[in-house]
């Protein structure tokens, strides 16, 4: 009996043995794809991998030729298939553009924006582009934004460094840059200045609720749909967040309304040329598009609630990673300075296009750090893609600007590394690249409208910090992404500010 026993316990010793090996073996050689369990599918392996989600799409993405099917719980309508594949993205957003709306499942996600241009399809979304695109390309609605950005970066900005450099203070970059623009794009878009960005930094309610609004968001993305719904009814977790930001712009956007009415029944521009985005709605010829519902201040709500996020969160971000980037490529930061001490020895806004080195290193931090990481597009009808995938009306389509910036197959390998000169031609020219590749900006007809005010803001702000100050992140400070639909950073950028 003794010797069954030890045979039998050497037998189970040794089955352990062969499956420890074998699951060894198995994580040495395995890819990096998460495991479909059945019931779950892949979500546990998706919430463990919440904190580090853009890295961990990158690598699945590699691993699985740029397109991976990603399954979600049995019933919970949570399938998706995740797309970096050129051909795949230049056919959805560009060629077959008709056969890809934002869809149902996107508005029900992003409910709360109601009727802001992100949100919506079809002929709503053809008055509001196009309605849109005559401001934003309206020479004076430039002209205002140049001196807008000016004025803001002279009596705002400056004299907050020069604090920092007087009394030897850390400033927050993120959150600097986040009143910036949200002072900016404040006075661009409803004709107020928020005056966020003072050497009290006042308290920035704002902020606070669009935070919890964009990061509650992103956690639908990935939740069956009745769990968030279940959480939202409840009131707990981000939907908590989520609510009680909404409540607060609510709140200030009732007011900032109806005071710019009452200031428009006694006072309309004399030119009839609207000097920001709400004066321009509220005082539109409203038989020229006739889906705007004009008279509704929950729809003008909405306009501008969306050209706020758009204006304020997407650039902070990308001036909070191009100034993070430069303070770990000090070689770079060497040549912008001398590139606009040559070039443009006094500022000139107009002269912007000639500092080609430093829109390469602009670009390389919108490809690295793509502050919208994600897009999300449903099938109007059943399709196959070019790289071969069956679509049906029922799965999720996310295309993700963050992982393709860092795919070798598209950027080669050294995909990872931060490299301005990449932008640039040999005689010294921008190099042109598809929006389908570098895709910060979205590409086809849903193209960014805020593209070229990104680059004068970023460019503006660029100049006069690097020649005027050096920028030190502080040792030890972790820079990590917040897992949002805007990839902020989730502990800010702590620096220390010396004069050049
Ligand atoms: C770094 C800065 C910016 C980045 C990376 C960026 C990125 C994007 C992306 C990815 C989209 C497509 C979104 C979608 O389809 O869901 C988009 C659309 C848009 N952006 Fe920007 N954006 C930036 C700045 C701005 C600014 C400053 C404005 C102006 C207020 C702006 C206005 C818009 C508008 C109106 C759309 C909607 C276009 C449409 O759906 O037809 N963006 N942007």
């Amino acid at each position: 009996m003794a010797i069954i026993i030890g045979l039998l316990e050497i037998s189970i010793a040794f089955i352990f043995f062969l499956v420890f090996q074998c699951f060894l073996l198995h994580k040495k050689t395995q890819r990096p794809f998460p495991t479909n369990w059945p019931v779950l599918g892949m979500l546990p392996a998706l919430l463990h991998q919440v904190p580090r989600i853009y890295d961990c799409i990158t690598e699945v993405l590699e691993a699985a030729d740029m397109t991976f099917h990603f399954k979600g719980p049995w019933l919970s309508r949570t399938d998706i298939l995740i797309t970096v594949d050129p051909a795949n993205i230049h056919y959805i957003l560009s060629s077959n553009f008709v056969n890809y709306p934002k869809g149902m499942e996107f508005r029900n996600i992003f409910k709360e924006l109601g009727d802001s241009i992100f949100n919506v399809d079809w002929e709503l979304w053809e008055d509001l582009r196009n309605s849109a695109h005559a401001i934003f390309s309206h020479q004076e609605f430039q002209k205002i934004s140049v001196s807008t950005s000016m004025s803001k970066l002279k009596q705002g900005l400056v004299p907050i460094l020069e604090n920092a450099v007087e009394e030897n203070i850390l400033v927050d970059l993120q959150d600097l840059f986040q009143r910036f623009l949200y002072d900016t794009s404040s006075i661009l878009m409803t004709g107020y200045d928020t005056e966020c960005l003072s050497i009290e930094m006042p308290k920035v309610e704002f902020s606070d609720a669009v935070d919890g609004v964009v990061d509650g968001l992103f956690y639908r993305h990935f939740m069956p749909v009745f769990l968030w719904k279940l959480q939202k009814w409840i009131g707990v977790g981000v939907e908590k967040r989520m609510k009680r930001g909404l409540a607060s712009f609510d709140k200030l956007f009732e007011k900032i309304i109806s005071a710019k009415r009452e200031e428009l029944k006694t006072h309309i521009d004399s030119k009839g040329e609207a000097v920001d985005v709400l004066t321009y709605y509220l005082t539109m010829d409203t038989t020229k598009y006739k889906h705007l519902k004009l008279s509704s201040d929950k729809f003008i709500r909405d306009i501008i609630f969306g050209f706020l996020i758009a204006g304020r969160d997407t650039t902070s971000t990308a001036l909070t990673w191009f100034f993070w980037l430069l303070s770990k490529n000090p070689e770079a930061k060497t040549k912008i300075r001398q590139e606009i001490n040559e070039k443009m020895p006094k500022f000139d806004s107009a002269e912007l296009d000639k500092l080609v080195y430093l829109h390469g290193a602009v670009c390389e931090t919108l490809r690295l750090y793509s502050p919208v990481p994600f897009n999300h597009k449903s099938p109007a009808k059943p399709d196959v893609l070019p790289s071969g995938h069956r679509v049906d009306e029922n799965l999720k389509i996310i295309i993700t600007p963050y992982a393709m910036g860092r795919m070798r197959s598209i950027w080669g390998d050294d995909a990872e590394d931060f490299r301005p000169e990449r932008w640039i031609t040999d005689s010294g020219k921008l190099k042109h690249v598809p929006s389908y590749k570098f895709l910060a900006f979205n590409a086809g007809p849903r193209l960014c409208l805020g593209k070229k005010l990104t680059f004068l803001q970023m460019k503006t702000v660029a100049v006069e910090i690097i020649r005027n100050y050096d920028i030190k992140v502080v040792e030890g400070h972790q820079t990590k992404p917040v897992p949002s639909i805007i990839l902020r950073m989730r502990d800010g950028l702590k620096v220390s500010v010396t004069k050049v």
